[in-house]
């Protein structure tokens, strides 16, 4: 059976709500921020670090695993979930954004994009279809349409024209799923639209018209002002059915996730927290700390005094400081796993903050504390 979104408790002041995505590898409860595993890991986390840390969903990517390990191998692997050792839900970007972020030489038509790969320069050919093909042999409980991700400067008419490309290319999609897809597995639709409020409006309408099992807000994140984000955001969310899970992609700082989840958004992901950290920076309850930074030579107190993960029970800002300076694999580790904890719990205090109503005094409290 495709997901079931369960709607628990909406928030008396805001559109936060809490609720469970019922899938086949699992539950997931809602706010949630999952983790992202581009080519079939959450960079230096093992599995029981994922499920030690309470992520319920991880991200895995099409475009990337296409291209390596490849479908050959998945396939023999029975999947991403048993390749990885994953048995809990994952969800699998088509590949859209990646092409026009990653690839060489993409060139898009009506059928669907020529692209270079990024690794060798070998020549490929995505389609809508071939999208959910892929989607199926890596087994993604929860698949996403094949889109086109327009940057937030383009122009109206480029917009307008590839919002309804990508409306076709979502039929085709969403067509292609009903006739091969395990009845287990889901389709997103992508709301396009670029920073058009009346594209958003037709977006929205004709992908909610499709009947899809749930519903993301793409081409956010791509370089907009955060009030243009915030704006899109809220203009589009309310446009989405209450009865599916919504999803914002790209999306991993503290206040755009507050932003998401108070406009009534169910799920986000982001590559943010493990890739400031393999830099050097952490995200804590007084906001960022870049830890090579002097101030911490000799500070031997926890990386978060708020937080009790696995990094600030056992080690020290210096210590973490000597990691980072020596360029050692266990500095990028010790604190991938405490930004992702730090996201997490986070969305566990407001999920609990909207079973109370009160997300907004939970938003004020973490917004004084962090910075903002
Ligand atoms: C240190 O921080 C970082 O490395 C970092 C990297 C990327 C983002 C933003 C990512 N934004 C984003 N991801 C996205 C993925 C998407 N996928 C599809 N199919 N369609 C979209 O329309 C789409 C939009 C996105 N916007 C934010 C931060």
């Amino acid at each position: 059976m495709p997901l079931k979104y369960e709607l628990i408790k909406k928030d008396k002041y805001t559109n936060a709500r809490v609720g469970v995505i019922h899938t086949a590898s699992g539950d997931i409860p809602t706010p949630i921020f999952m983790p992202v595993g581009t080519v079939g890991t959450v960079k230096t986390m093992t599995v029981d670090d994922l499920k030690e840390m309470g992520a319920k969903i991880i991200l895995g990517n099409t475009y990337h695993l296409y291209l390596k390990p490849g479908m050959d191998i998945m396939k023999k692997a029975g999947g991403l979930h048993k390749f990885m050792n994953w048995d809990r839900p994952i969800l699998t970007d088509s590949g859209g954004f990646q092409v026009f972020s990653l690839a060489d030489n993409r060139k898009i038509s009506e059928d669907g994009v020529m692209f270079r790969s990024h690794i060798d320069g070998s020549k490929h050919f995505f389609t809508p279809e071939k999208s959910i093909e892929i989607q199926n042999d890596i087994h993604s409980d929860i698949m996403m349409s094949f889109d086109e991700c327009v940057d937030a400067n383009a122009s109206y008419d480029y917009v307008k024209n590839s919002m309804e490309r990508t409306l076709r290319w979502a039929k085709r999609g969403l067509d292609y799923h009903k006739a091969n897809s395990h009845p287990d597995q889901s389709l997103f639709g992508i709301v396009q639209g670029g920073m058009f409020k009346d594209l958003r409006e037709i977006s929205a309408r004709e992908t909610v018209a499709m009947d899809f099992d749930g519903y993301s807000i793409g081409g956010l994140s791509v370089g907009e002002t955060k009030e243009e984000m915030i704006d899109i955001l809220n203009f589009t969310t309310p446009l989405l059915p209450e009865d599916k899970p919504r999803y914002n992609m790209g999306v991993g700082t503290p206040d755009y996730l507050f932003e998401s989840f108070e406009a009534g958004i169910d799920m986000a992901d982001c590559v943010l927290p493990t890739r400031i950290a393999r830099n050097g920076t952490a995200l804590t309850s007084e906001g960022r700390v870049v830890i090579k930074n002097a101030t911490y030579k000799e500070d031997f107190s926890p990386l978060d005094p708020e937080c009790d993960c696995y990094t600030c029970s056992n080690y020290s800002r210096a210590y973490l400081r000597h990691l980072v300076n020596a360029k050692e694999i266990l500095g990028a580790r010790l604190l991938s796993y405490h930004n992702l904890y730090f996201l997490l719990k986070m969305c566990e205090n407001i999920r609990e903050a909207i079973m109370n109503d009160s997300f907004l005094d939970y938003k004020k409290e973490f917004y004084e504390k962090y910075g903002y």
